[in-house]
């Protein structure tokens, strides 16, 4: 599902009338999805009153988000509901297609109210009486910071309203930049949003996405062709895309035919991150996974773990010696991938250690964690034999390319982009809304995961699930892309039982099977 921002929407929409799609045909889809959401979310709400009966307050700005708004009351009003309006403007301000809806609105006779009338009481009283608020006050029309009427609707729902009320967005909560997530001052919180023919970044980028709730894309009769001319590949990647990329397995297959992985990790004091990743990947559907690890904890670490197979490596104080490279190179030939990084340490041995990888190897790599922090050339990443994945959490990407992690926070679609681009690989930029980017420009913003996931090891997991799924014979972005839901996935489950406070690494790969039976 592609996400827009609303400068490429709205070439979309233009495309679209110019073509001869009358722009109040568009206005009347983007009102009958809204009004079937509405409908949708009252029954799911439990309100056991007759329609008429429930209050549906509906707030309307002066733009198109208005106009759907007014639209979406005239269809609620035809199904037996008694919605009403609020305008933020007086009535005559409204133009074009929202004045027809406005006056339409009036030939239906709904009850239409003007902010600047209303008593403060009274609107809050209208607010607080609501069992539904549907918020048409701002689209993607918004520009600057948050002014006149419409910050005091906003400011007084948000500061003064007693009690959360059930709201539906139309498009957008009101008050979020499209473009970013961020707030333009204020915004109103949505708990579901009715948003126009394809997503919009802000929906899915934070603080945005917090605000928007249970997104539903809406059909408006824009052609998919005409929303990917003008996107940019940024997709947001859900269960649907799961489900169409998960690998097949043949019933006849034996061990090996699901990916041999040797997974290069693990130092003394970090004998978990090693553990953590093995033991993901073998949960993940590999059927295979050798943990080439320094001889001084290959048999502790071989021992907490069954169907793991050690490889000791010759090593100093814990952390793999240089020496150990021959080693590597060899048993590279016997695997699929090799992964690299979690718990390895970062002295200068496993710095030359990496240079050789990417020097002299050419099967799939997934580096992670310490792999990424001692490459201190990017060119060896360019100029790799093999198929690349990097897994980096904005810090590691920090060090790789040299901004801050706010620079690279309040940027971070741009930067990983551009990113695998340039070093022709595929990367996965970890954090809230986690972002998969191609060497070919496809990106994908991550659906799934919760706060919880912030915590030691998650990573060394979602290493685990990405090594297996290339070994598996997918393509390296859709494995890093299909991991990364996953992963995340596996979190939202070990939370509902865990809670975000108490969740633990362990706890996201106890809950991959729950995944892969939901996805297949
Ligand atoms: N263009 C089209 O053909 C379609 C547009 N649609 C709807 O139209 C919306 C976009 O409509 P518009 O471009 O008219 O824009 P909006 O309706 O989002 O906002 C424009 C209005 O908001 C005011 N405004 C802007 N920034 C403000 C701020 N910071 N504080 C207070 N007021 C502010 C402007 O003065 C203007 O009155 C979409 O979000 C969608 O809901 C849909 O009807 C589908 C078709
Ligand atoms: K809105």
């Amino acid at each position: 599902m592609e996400v827009l921002t609303p400068a490429m929407m709205t070439k979309c929409d233009q495309e679209t009338i110019e073509a001869g799609y009358p722009e109040i045909l568009l206005m009347e889809s983007a009102a009958l999805g809204t009004a079937k959401l509405a409908d949708e979310v009252i029954k799911e709400a439990m309100i056991y009153k007759k329609r008429d009966k429930i209050e549906i307050t509906i707030l309307v700005g002066k733009g198109n988000n208005g106009g759907d708004g007014l639209a979406a009351a005239r269809i609620l009003k035809n199904w037996g509901y008694k919605p009403k309006i609020i305008l933020s403007s007086s009535r005559d301000e409204l133009k074009g297609v929202n004045k027809k809806n406005l006056e339409l609105a009036v030939l239906n006779k709904i009850k239409i109210y003007q902010f600047p009338d209303l008593k403060k009481e009274k609107f809050l009283a209208e607010i607080n009486n609501s069992d539904l608020i549907i918020d048409a006050l701002l689209g993607t029309g918004i520009t600057g910071e948050l002014r006149g009427n419409i910050k005091k609707i906003i400011n007084l729902i948000s500061q003064e309203a007693y009690d959360h009320v059930l709201t539906l967005a139309v498009d957008i909560p009101s008050g979020i930049i499209g473009k970013t997530g961020n707030t333009a001052g204020e915004a109103l919180k949505a708990d579901y949003t009715a948003t126009m023919a394809a997503y919009k970044r802000g929906l899915i980028l934070y603080p945005g996405r917090d605000y928007s709730g249970e997104v539903q894309v809406i059909d408006i009769g824009i052609q998919k062709e005409t929303i990917e001319k003008y996107g940019d590949g940024l997709k947001i990647f859900n269960q649907q895309e799961a489900k169409k990329l998960i690998p097949y397995r043949k019933n006849y297959g034996h061990k090996g035919d699901f990916g041999k992985i040797a997974v290069l990790a693990g130092s003394r004091g970090m004998t978990g991150a090693p553990l953590l990743t093995t033991k993901s990947a073998l949960k993940s559907g590999s059927g295979l996974v050798y943990l080439l690890i320094s001889e001084e904890i290959e048999a502790l670490t071989s021992s907490q773990l069954e169907e793991l197979v050690g490889i000791p490596l010759p090593s100093q104080k814990g952390i793999i010696a240089e020496k150990a490279f021959e080693k590597i190179k060899q048993f590279s030939k016997k695997v699929d991938l090799l992964a690299v990084g979690p718990g390895l340490g970062s002295n200068t041995a496993v710095q030359k250690i990496i240079k050789n990888i990417l020097e002299q190897l050419n099967i799939p790599l997934v580096l992670d964690a310490d792999a990424l922090n001692v490459i201190n050339d990017l060119k060896l990443l360019k100029n790799y034999q093999g198929e690349l994945i990097l897994t980096p959490h904005p810090g590691e990407m920090s060090r790789l390319i040299g901004l801050n992690i706010s620079e690279i926070n309040n940027n971070r679609l741009e930067i990983a982009r551009d990113f695998a681009k340039e070093n022709n690989l595929s990367l996965v930029l970890k954090g809230a809304a986690t972002i998969t980017a191609a060497s070919d420009g496809r990106t994908y913003i991550n659906s799934s995961g919760c706060n919880g996931m912030a915590t030691a090891g998650s990573g060394d997991v979602l290493t685990g699930i990405v090594s297996s799924l290339k070994a598996q014979g997918m393509n390296s972005f859709e494995a890093a892309a299909l991991a990364v839901y996953v992963h995340g996935r596996a979190g939202e489950y070990a939370a509902a039982v865990e809670s975000n406070y108490a969740l633990t690494a362990g706890n996201i790969i106890d809950n991959l099977a729950a995944v892969w039976n939901e996805l297949t």
